[in-house]
C-alpha cells in the first residue's frame, strides 16, 4: 500500500431508485410545481425517502458501518446536481442563485424546466439508457465555485442516522464531456477545456466530505466507456489522468475520502490502464457489458476493484454461479480487494418484484428488481468472502430459476423459430422505389407538400378517466370501445375541418406506444408498479419481453378501419417498430437482440398485411428509438445498424408497391446514422427538425436521398403555438434545400401530451403556411 485506503465493504450497489416505490418524489415535486405544496414539504418527502432507502438497503444486508450504501439522491437529475454543486448555472438564470451561488428548490426546478422565454437546460439520453439528463452549458467564462453543499448535508443526514454512506457525484471528466459549449463560445471551444478550473472545486467538495466523516466517495465516469461523447478518445484519457492526478495525488489521501471511480455502461478498454495508473483507491467495473480484463493491469495491487456482475440495467435474476466465476477471475488480477457490485446504478429498474402480485408466479420467479439485486450482491459477497459452500442454497435456487426460464412454455416456440429460420432475403426487400412511387401517387392522388400528423392526438382527461375505469372493471369493454370510437370520430372530423391530407385515428386507445403492443402480443407481460425514472419527475413502466413473440389477433385493424369508414381521405395505420419496442421494454437476455427484434418484426408484418387487406393505403411504423440503442462504442455501430434496419425492413417489406410505408424518428440527432435511415427504405420519413431549424435537411440533400421526407415544422415539446409566419419560414427554407416533390408537412412528433387549445390553432397555422408555400411553388394542388 502506497497510502492509506479506508476500509471498503465486500458488497455494494452503485445507486438505487430515487423516485420512491409509489413515486412519492414525483407526486411531491409536481404538487410543488403546481403551487399545491411548499418547498419544505418536498424536502421532507425527500428526506423520508432517503431514510427509507438507507433502512431498506441495510435490511437487505448492505453494511452500515462501511460505505456500502450510496448517497445518490437527486430531486431531478444527477448531472444538474453536479452543475449545481459547481455553481455552473447559465447566465439566463443568474438571478436565481443566492450570494454563495446556490439555487433553492424553486430555482433548481426552473433551471430544469425553464420559464417563459428562458429555455431549460437541454435534455438528452444518458448513455444508452432511456434516462434523460440535463445538458450543462459551459463557456470560457463560466465561473466555478463550491456553490451547494447538498452532497455533504445528505451524507451527514445518513451519518446522524447511524449509516456511513458513500456520496456519489458525476465525475469531472464525464461532467465536462456531457456538457455543451455555452452560447457565444468561440469556435473550437469545448467544455473539457475547462478541466483545470473545475478540479479545484471538486477538490473542495472532497475535502468537505472528508471533514464531515466520509471515508469513500464515488465519482461516476461513464464517459470513459463511450466513443460517443464528442470528445476525442485521447483527449478523454488525458483528462482522466489529469483529473485524478489533481484529486487523488495532489490532494493528499488524508484530506479527502478514498476515491472510487465508477465506469458503468461498458468496458473501459484503454481507459482501464490509465485509471489504474492513478492514485485513486478504487475502480468499479461493469462486468455485464464489459469483461474481466485478461492479462495483468499495472497499478491494481493497492486498489479496491468492484466487480459489477449484477446487471443494474435489466430485470433478470443473475446467473450467480457465472457471476462468482467472474469475480474469481477478477481476483486473479491481484487487486488489493475485490468487492461485489452492480454494473450500473439500480435506478434503471423498479423497486421490488414483491410489488407485482398480479404477475404470473413463474415469471416473477425469474425476475430481480432493485431489492432482489441487492440481495444478489449480498449473496455473492458472502460467496467471495466465505466460499461457494456458504451460499450453496442460493446458487441452486438461482440455477433453478434459470432452468425454469429456459424450459417454460412460451419462452421457445418452435413455430416462431421455424418461421424466422425459413425467411430468405426477399422477406427484407421491397421492389424499386420508382415503381412504388408511381403506384402510390396514382392510388393516393395527394397534393404537393402533403400534410399529416405523427399519429396521436391529445390524451384528454376524459380518455384517461375512461381507461382507468375500464382497467378497474367499472365500465364494460363495449362502453370503453364506444367512448374511444367517439373520440376517433371527433379527431377525424377535426382533421377534416383543418384540411389535413392524410389523416390518423388519433391513438386514443393507447396508454403508451410500446405498452399497447406489449399488451396485445404474446411473449410480453406488463407490470403494475414497475416505474422507472425517464427524466425529472417523469416515469415509464417498461413491459417485460420474456418469450417468443407472436400476434394472437389483429391489434390496430379495427381502429384504423373504423376511422377510414368516416372519411374519404386516406387514414394512416399506426404501428410501433421493432427497435423501439425493444428499446422501451425490459428484454430477454437469453438470445441476441437481433433475433428478438425479428420476432417482433414478423408480428408487425402480419398486422400490416391485415391492414393492407382491409384497404389501408398508408402504414406508419414509428422508430423514435432507433438512435437510442446505438452502441456507445464505434466498432459496434455497423452490426447494430445492420440488424435494426433489417428488422424494420422485415416488418414493412411484405406490402404491395402501392401501399405507402412511413416511418417516424424523433428524440435525437439522426445525422450520425443517416445511412441507416436511408436503409430503412420507407417511402416517407417524418423526423423531428423544428428545434434544430431543419438542420437535418442538409444531410438529406447532400446524400441524394430520393424518398419522401417530412421535417417537423412545429416543436410539440412546448405549449407554444407557432405562428403561421414561423411555419412558412421553415417550409420556405425546406423547399430551398430539398426537392419540393419529396417534401411532406407535419409536426415534430405526436400530439398526445398537448391540449386542443394548442393543437387546433397550431395545425391551422401549419395548413395556412403550407398553402402559401404551395402557391409560391406554383405546383398544382390536387
Ligand atoms: C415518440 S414518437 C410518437 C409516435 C406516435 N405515433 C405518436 O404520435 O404519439
Ligand atoms: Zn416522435
Amino acid at each position: 500500500m502506497t497510502h492509506q485506503t479506508h476500509p471498503f465493504p465486500s458488497g455494494t450497489v452503485l445507486g438505487y431508485p430515487r423516485i420512491g416505490p409509489r413515486r412519492e418524489l414525483k407526486k411531491a415535486l409536481e404538487a410543488f410545481w403546481a403551487g399545491r405544496a411548499e418547498a419544505a414539504e418536498v424536502e421532507a418527502t425527500a428526506a423520508d425517502l432517503r431514510r427509507r432507502t438507507r433502512t431498506r438497503l441495510a435490511e437487505l444486508g448492505l453494511a452500515t458501518d462501511l460505505p456500502a450504501i450510496p448517497s445518490a439522491f437527486s430531486f431531478y437529475d444527477q448531472v444538474l446536481d453536479a452543475a449545481t454543486v459547481l455553481g455552473a448555472v447559465p447566465d439566463r438564470f443568474a438571478d436565481l442563485v443566492d450570494g454563495s451561488g446556490a439555487l433553492d428548490l424553486a430555482g433548481y426546478s426552473t433551471v430544469a424546466r425553464g420559464r417563459g422565454d428562458d429555455l431549460p437546460l437541454e435534455m438528452t439520453k444518458w448513455f444508452d439508457s432511456n434516462y434523460h439528463y440535463l445538458v450543462p452549458e459551459i463557456g470560457p467564462g463560466t465561473t466555478f465555485r463550491f456553490a451547494s453543499d447538498r452532497p455533504v448535508r445528505e451524507f451527514a443526514e445518513g451519518l446522524a442516522d447511524g449509516v456511513l454512506t458513500r456520496p456519489v457525484l458525476v465525475g469531472p471528466v464525464t461532467f465536462l464531456a456531457l456538457a455543451k459549449a455555452a452560447e457565444g463560445s468561440p469556435e473550437g471551444f469545448a467544455p473539457i477545456d475547462r478541466l483545470a478550473d473545475v478540479l479545484p472545486v471538486y477538490a473542495e467538495v472532497l475535502r468537505a466530505l472528508r471533514a464531515a466523516g466520509a471515508t469513500w466517495v464515488q465519482l461516476e465516469e461513464p464517459a470513459l466507456v463511450s466513443d460517443s461523447t464528442g470528445v476525442p478518445a485521447d483527449r478523454l484519457l488525458a483528462a482522466a489522468t489529469e483529473a485524478y492526478r489533481v484529486l487523488a495525488t495532489d490532494l493528499p489521501a488524508a484530506e479527502r475520502p478514498s476515491i472510487l471511480v465508477a465506469a458503468p455502461y461498458g468496458d473501459l478498454r484503454d481507459a482501464l490502464p490509465v485509471l489504474a495508473a492513478t492514485d485513486v483507491e478504487g475502480l468499479a467495473l461493469d462486468l455485464v457489458r464489459g469483461t474481466v480484463p485478461t492479462g495483468s493491469v499495472a497499478g491494481l495491487a493497492d486498489k479496491v476493484v468492484v466487480g459489477g456482475v449484477v446487471d443494474g440495467h435489466n430485470i433478470w435474476r443473475a446467473d450467480l454461479d457465472a457471476a462468482l466465476g467472474g469475480l474469481e477471475r477478477l481476483e486473479g488480477l491481484g487487486a488489493h480487494q475485490v468487492a461485489v457490485g452492480t454494473s450500473t446504478s439500480l435506478f434503471h429498474v423498479p423497486h421490488d418484484v414483491e410489488d407485482e402480485p398480479q404477475l404470473d408466479p413463474t415469471l416473477r420467479s425469474w425476475l430481480a428488481f432493485a431489492d432482489q439485486k441487492v440481495r444478489e450482491v449480498v449473496t455473492l459477497a458472502t460467496g467471495v468472502t466465505e466460499g461457494r459452500e456458504a451460499v450453496h442454497a442460493e446458487l441452486l435456487a438461482a440455477a433453478d430459476a434459470r432452468r425454469s426460464r429456459a424450459e417454460a412454455p412460451g419462452v421457445v416456440r418452435p413455430e416462431v423459430r421455424e418461421r424466422l429460420g425459413g425467411l430468405d432475403a426477399t422477406a427484407f426487400r421491397r421492389g424499386e422505389f420508382a415503381t412504388r412511387q408511381a403506384a402510390q401517387a396514382e392510388r393516393l392522388g395527394l397534393p404537393a407538400l402533403p400534410t399529416t400528423t405523427i399519429g396521436s392526438f391529445p390524451q384528454t382527461p376524459e380518455i384517461r378517466v375512461a381507461r382507468a375505469a375500464f382497467g378497474r372493471g367499472e365500465i364494460s369493454a363495449e362502453q370503453y370501445q364506444d367512448e374511444m370510437r367517439a373520440e376517433v370520430r371527433r379527431v377525424v372530423e377535426l382533421q377534416e375541418q383543418i384540411g389535413l391530407d392524410v389523416l390518423v385515428h388519433g391513438e386514443p386507445e393507447r396508454n403508451d406506444m410500446v405498452q399497447y403492443f406489449a399488451e396485445n402480443l404474446d411473449g410480453f407481460s406488463v407490470t403494475q408498479n414497475g416505474w422507472v425514472q425517464s427524466y425529472g419527475s417523469r416515469c415509464t413502466r417498461p413491459s417485460i419481453l420474456w418469450g417468443d413473440v407472436s400476434r394472437p389477433a389483429p391489434i390496430t385493424v379495427p381502429w384504423t378501419t373504423y376511422a377510414q369508414s368516416l372519411t374519404p381521405k386516406p387514414v394512416k395505420g399506426m404501428l410501433t417498430g421493432p427497435v423501439t419496442i425493444l428499446a422501451w421494454s425490459f428484454v430477454r437476455d437469453d438470445q441476441p437482440l437481433a433475433d428478438t427484434a425479428n420476432q417482433v418484426a414478423l408480428a408487425l408484418r402480419d398486422e400490416i398485411a391485415d391492414l393492407e387487406a382491409a384497404g389501408t393505403a398508408i402504414v406508419q411504423v414509428d422508430e423514435p428509438a432507433l438512435r437510442e440503442l446505438l452502441p456507445l462504442r464505434a466498432d459496434a455501430h455497423a452490426a447494430y445498424l445492420d440488424w435494426s434496419v433489417a428488422s424494420f425492413r422485415l416488418s414493412t417489406s411484405g406490402v404491395r408497391p402501392d401501399t405507402q410505408i412511413h416511418t417516424h424518428l424523433c428524440y435525437s440527432e439522426f445525422g450520425e446514422i443517416f445511412g441507416a435511415i436511408d436503409g430503412l427504405d420507407a417511402d416517407v420519413t417524418s423526423i423531428e427538425a423544428a428545434r434544430s431549424k431543419m438542420e437535418i435537411l442538409g444531410d438529406i440533400a447532400a446524400e441524394g436521398y430520393p424518398r419522401g421526407i417530412g421535417p417537423g415544422v412545429w416543436d410539440i415539446h412546448s405549449p407554444r403555438v407557432p405562428s403561421e409566419a414561423e411555419v412558412t419560414d421553415l417550409l420556405a427554407s425546406a423547399v430551398r434545400v430539398v426537392d419540393p416533390t419529396q417534401l411532406w408537412v407535419n409536426p415534430d412528433c405526436g400530439l398526445k401530451t398537448r391540449r386542443y387549445e394548442e393543437v387546433t390553432p397550431s395545425l391551422e397555422h401549419v395548413l395556412a403556411a403550407t398553402r402559401t408555400v404551395r402557391d409560391s411553388l406554383a405546383i398544382p394542388t390536387a
